[in-house]
């Protein structure tokens, strides 16, 4: 049987290109769904050290897929496409802000701890492929590579939703797992997506095979980037 994961039964539409790269990424989609560290978000079972780890290591992710998606919204030549960008990098940068205001009081740390913060090893690899693939790849790269960031995300909280129904008040992360099943982000998903698939059809085909490279390169990222937060990774010298 097909996993849910890569049915065509989402409420935002996944046009051709978009469902090559998720077809692309196959085992490493899964397998960033059914990580260790997910598992036990969903279930509240996660250590709260864990969590807060993650937290702290994201506010500062965010702020970098707030950087990549400035500087694509600079190489894009429509207004449309030029202001969607710029508004995804403020809203990257708000959720943030939103987040370790809220999470910082109850765990422990505030936006000076943030700034101080050494990036783990996996999430400087993951901000630098962002940043670099914005910088020097063609757009569909440039987009291809920060699109797993939302999408994974919004595609497990509805895989969540599904299976959990609604989040009891008494979860520890209940906010956590309401943020990201919001419907809101459908039409946010539209809009990306489209502009993805739109920027691969104006692209040649070497430059749509590099961009699903890069996307997949993302979701192997997102992997890991649990997976830091499970073991809390430290730079080995
Ligand atoms: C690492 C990572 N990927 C995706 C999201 C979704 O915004 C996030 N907050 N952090």
């Amino acid at each position: 049987m097909e996993s849910p994961t890569l049915t065509e039964n989402r409420p935002y539409t996944v046009p051709p290109f978009a469902k090559e790269c998720l077809e692309a990424a196959g085992e490493a989609w899964h397998a960033a769904h059914d990580h260790a560290f997910v598992q036990a978000l969903a279930d509240g079972s996660l250590d709260s050290d864990r969590f807060r780890f993650y937290q702290m290591q994201d506010a500062r992710y965010l702020e970098a897929f707030a950087d990549a998606t400035s500087i694509i919204s600079t190489r894009c030549t429509d207004p449309d496409d030029k202001l969607w960008f710029i508004e995804a990098a403020q809203m990257a940068v708000v959720v943030e802000q939103e987040l370790h205001a809220g999470y910082g009081e109850e765990l422990g740390y505030d936006a000076d701890d943030v700034a101080q913060l050494e990036l783990t090893p996996n999430n400087r690899a993951y901000q630098n492929h962002m940043i670099a693939s914005a910088h020097t790849g063609s757009l569909v790269e440039a987009v291809a590579a920060i699109t797993p960031c939302p999408w994974l995300y919004v595609d497990l909280g509805q895989q969540l939703e599904a299976e959990m129904g609604e989040v009891p008040e008494s979860h520890p992360y209940a906010e956590w797992l309401e943020m990201y099943r919001d419907p809101a982000f459908n039409e946010y998903m539209d809009h990306l997506l489209e502009r993805l698939h739109r920027f691969a059809v104006a692209a040649d085909p070497a430059a749509r095979e590099r961009a699903k490279e890069l996307f997949v390169l993302s979701v192997r990222y997102e992997w890991m980037f649990w997976d830091q937060s499970w073991t809390k990774q430290e730079w080995p010298v």
